[in-house]
């Protein structure tokens, strides 16, 4: 009698523990939400104000590494050359000569001569991390002390640059553009935005807000003088996800990090649900081998699960309908995140509103599953290679793969 009451209520107690736990994290999600919102209201998307004229604008060295290429390269790589900023250099990094964005850089460095441009083929092997690798020559040539590390699917905008390089005050280390899309047709382009604009760019802006290294290297301005301190972009190499590495190396030597005005314009030619996912699928797999805690953190902190988990709880707890509960926690979720992608998008979205309620069901149910279908498999497939990636980040290369 006395072990049944005594197992009885160690059982409530272990149960209450759970429920006060979940609803201590669902608690702590919405402050996540707000935060996202107010900080993105008062971060992005303001007015660029100009240097004064005394100051004369740095130079800045564009390194944009390139490797095949997609209907859309030719129109994102020529927002560089029309780019409203005095003195900078682009330098096109290729992996080979028979490259197919070769012809299309020669074609935009003919028609803009006034640009400054090189061209560097072959990369230099410094590491396992392709675009390292690809970046190393440019990066070894680059003529200014800023530079840029802008992935071949960004677009600019004529103050993208701008924008970027008055973020970059004194003490700040490094300036990021934080995820977002270019307005594009059809499902897949709705749903990436969706997904740049709800359940990324939450973690994403409230990270950065706390100062905790969040950090996506798709369009980076940093100083060079950093780099070299740290032995060059070489020493980053050995990682897939230099960008988180860069970050945190940079926060230890006590530079800030902050993200620009303008959120990074991706305008991939190609856009479709199967591509999109592996992209998730790889970076769901980065981030569990750099940083463990999301491996519970980041399931708990999805809508759908953590509203489940939160029903109980009421119910264990304060005797609330779980069904009512579950369905006003989406309602509310979903709300606050219509008002995150209208601050990000700064104008109607290019969809309509019954579109993005379908994109963010669809969101919320592939996110789930993209993670518990990724934790099994620690193979990465990126573009033309395979790696295998160990604890703590440090990559190698799994074998040549043939299919991109
Ligand atoms: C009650 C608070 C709960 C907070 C839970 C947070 C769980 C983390 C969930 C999702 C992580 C999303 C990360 C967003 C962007 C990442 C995109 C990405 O993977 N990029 C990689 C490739 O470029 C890159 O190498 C990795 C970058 C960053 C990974 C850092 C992950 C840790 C983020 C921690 C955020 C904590 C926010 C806390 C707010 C209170
Ligand atoms: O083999 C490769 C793969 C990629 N790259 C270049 O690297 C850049 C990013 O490649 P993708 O667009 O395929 O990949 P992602 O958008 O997922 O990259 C993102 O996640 C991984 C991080 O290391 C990157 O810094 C980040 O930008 C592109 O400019 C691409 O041309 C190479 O130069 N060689």
């Amino acid at each position: 009698m006395l072990l049944d009451y005594l197992s009885l209520s160690s059982l409530t107690y272990t149960l209450s523990g759970f429920a006060v736990f979940f609803f201590v994290f669902w608690f702590g999600m919405w402050f996540v939400h707000l935060t996202a919102i107010f900080y993105s209201k008062y971060k992005l998307h303001r007015k660029v104000p100009l240097l004064p004229q005394e100051m004369p604008y740095p130079g800045v060295t564009i390194l944009k590494p390139l490797t095949g290429t997609d209907p859309n390269l030719y129109s994102n790589l020529e927002t560089f050359f029309t780019m409203s900023y005095p003195k900078y250099e682009i330098c096109f990094c290729l992996e080979d000569d028979v490259d197919p964005a070769v012809p299309l850089v020669e074609k935009l460095c003919k028609k803009y001569p006034n640009v400054d441009t090189s061209v560097f083929i072959g990369g230099q092997v410094v590491g396992v991390n392709p675009k390292i690798n690809n970046m190393e020559p440019g990066y070894k040539a680059a003529k200014y002390e800023l530079i840029l590390i802008s992935d071949s699917g960004i677009r600019m905008k004529e103050d993208t640059l701008l924008d970027m390089v008055n973020h970059l005050k004194p003490g700040v280390g490094l300036v990021h553009q934080m995820p977002f899309t270019w307005d594009r047709k059809g499902f897949a382009a709705a749903l990436e935005k969706t997904y740049f604009g709800t359940a990324q760019a939450r973690i994403y802006l409230a990270a950065n807000f706390l100062q905790i290294p969040c950090h996506t290297g798709m369009s980076t301005l940093t100083r060079k003088s950093i780099f070299d301190e740290l032995g060059g972009i070489k020493t980053f190499g050995c990682y897939l996800a230099e960008d988180l590495f860069f970050a945190r190396a940079l926060s230890e030597l006590g530079w800030k990090i902050t993200i620009s005005g303008q959120p990074a314009w991706q305008n991939s030619g190609y856009c479709d649900v199967t591509s999109f996912r592996n992209r998730l699928s790889r970076w769901v797999k980065l981030r569990i081998a750099m940083a463990p805690f999301t491996l519970v953190c980041e399931p708990l902190s999805e809508c759908l699960i953590l509203g489940a988990f939160a029903s109980w709880a009421a119910s264990f707890l304060f005797q609330i309908d779980p069904a009512v509960f579950y369905l006003v926690h989406i309602l509310a979720w979903f709300l606050l995140d219509a008002i995150l992608i209208s601050i990000i998008q700064n104008g109607s979205l290019p969809f309509s509103k019954f579109h993005l309620i379908v994109c963010w069901l669809f969101r919320e149910v592939l996110g789930p599953w993209v993670f518990f279908t990724s934790i099994w498999n620690p193979v990465i497939k990126w573009r033309t290679r395979t790696y295998k990636l160990r604890w703590g980040g440090i990559a190698d290369e799994y074998k040549q793969y043939i299919d991109v």
